[in-house]
């Protein structure tokens, strides 16, 4: 922080960075795995930082949630049982148990650092770490996964930016393991970063998904404190019959999702589509 100013300045955004005032610094430490750095800014409420990235604010972070959540969940008929890998901030299980099928949904965070801090700093996206439906254990989805075989209708993967402890969360061998987690017809989201800046590893991520799930595909949201005001997720379903781009029912109590919402996301601009879907 230089000058009252957070400057996220990180080389996956070269000659690029997003900056924000800073009112106060709330909290530092060094976790096991990552700097953590919780500040309240000038116009974006409590602000997020691991390893020097932005990770959510309290003004925005409803996109992202709401987005990453409701495009596998929406579009699954009847999803009971949900995984969420990363996420410790808590606001993907809120977004979660707005679906009331929902009976179960467990989280498995690798640093209790970062749960601890968002429920400290984070109010209201971990309050619902309370309730009696969720499980929050910190571990690696590395390990956490080859032990829940078939058991969840939807995974999401809420993870940070393919380079410290979340970089293999975005290799082959993690969504070989997530798919045999998944039941029968299983959906699932992962983190997949923005067509402005990481185009190729969109590319990979997409074909390493497309070898292992019969429908694989990305959309995205805007979200003005991630870096090119954007960012995606690629979406899977274990069922040929059913994309994830079908919207099933409404999700109320959202302030960016809606079924219109959710169809036009998976629409690309042409640089996109044709990266991402021609290859
Ligand atoms: N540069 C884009 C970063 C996207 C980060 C998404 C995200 N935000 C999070 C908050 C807490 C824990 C894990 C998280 N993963």
């Amino acid at each position: 922080v230089v000058d009252g100013w957070f400057r996220e300045i990180n080389s996956q955004w070269p000659g690029q960075a997003m900056t924000l005032k800073v009112e106060e610094i709330l909290h530092t430490e060094k976790s096991l795995y990552q700097d953590v750095l919780v500040f309240r800014s000038s116009t974006y409420g409590n602000v997020l930082i691991l390893d020097g990235v932005i990770q959510c604010t309290e003004r925005d972070e409803f996109s992202y949630q709401e987005m990453i959540t409701h495009l596998p969940m929406a579009s699954h008929p009847n999803p009971k049982n949900v995984l969420v890998i990363g996420g410790g901030d808590g606001g993907v299980i809120r977004e979660v148990l707005k679906h009331d099928t929902v009976e179960h949904v467990t989280l498995c965070d690798i640093d209790e650092a970062v749960v601890r801090v968002s429920k400290e700093y984070l109010p209201h996206m971990s309050a619902i770490f309370k309730d009696p439906k969720v499980t929050v254990f910190i571990g690696d989805g590395f390990k956490f996964l080859p032990e829940h075989e078939n058991e969840y209708d939807v995974i999401i993967t809420d993870s940070s930016d393919p380079v410290g402890p979340a970089a293999a969360l975005f290799e082959a061998p993690y969504f070989t393991l997530l798919k045999k987690a998944l039941k029968e017809g299983g959906h699932m989201s992962t983190q997949g970063e923005s067509l402005w800046l990481h185009l190729p590893l969109i590319k990979e991520l997409r074909e390493t998904t497309k070898r292992l799930f019969p429908v694989a595909e990305y959309a995205y949201t805007t979200i003005p404190t991630y870096p090119s005001g954007q960012i995606g997720f690629v979406c899977c379903s274990l069922d040929p019959e059913r994309s994830v781009s079908t919207p099933l029912r409404e999700v109320p109590g959202c302030k960016y999702y809606n079924s219109n919402v959710h169809r036009a996301a998976f629409v690309l601009p042409e640089f996109g589509r044709a990266m991402v879907e021609d290859g």
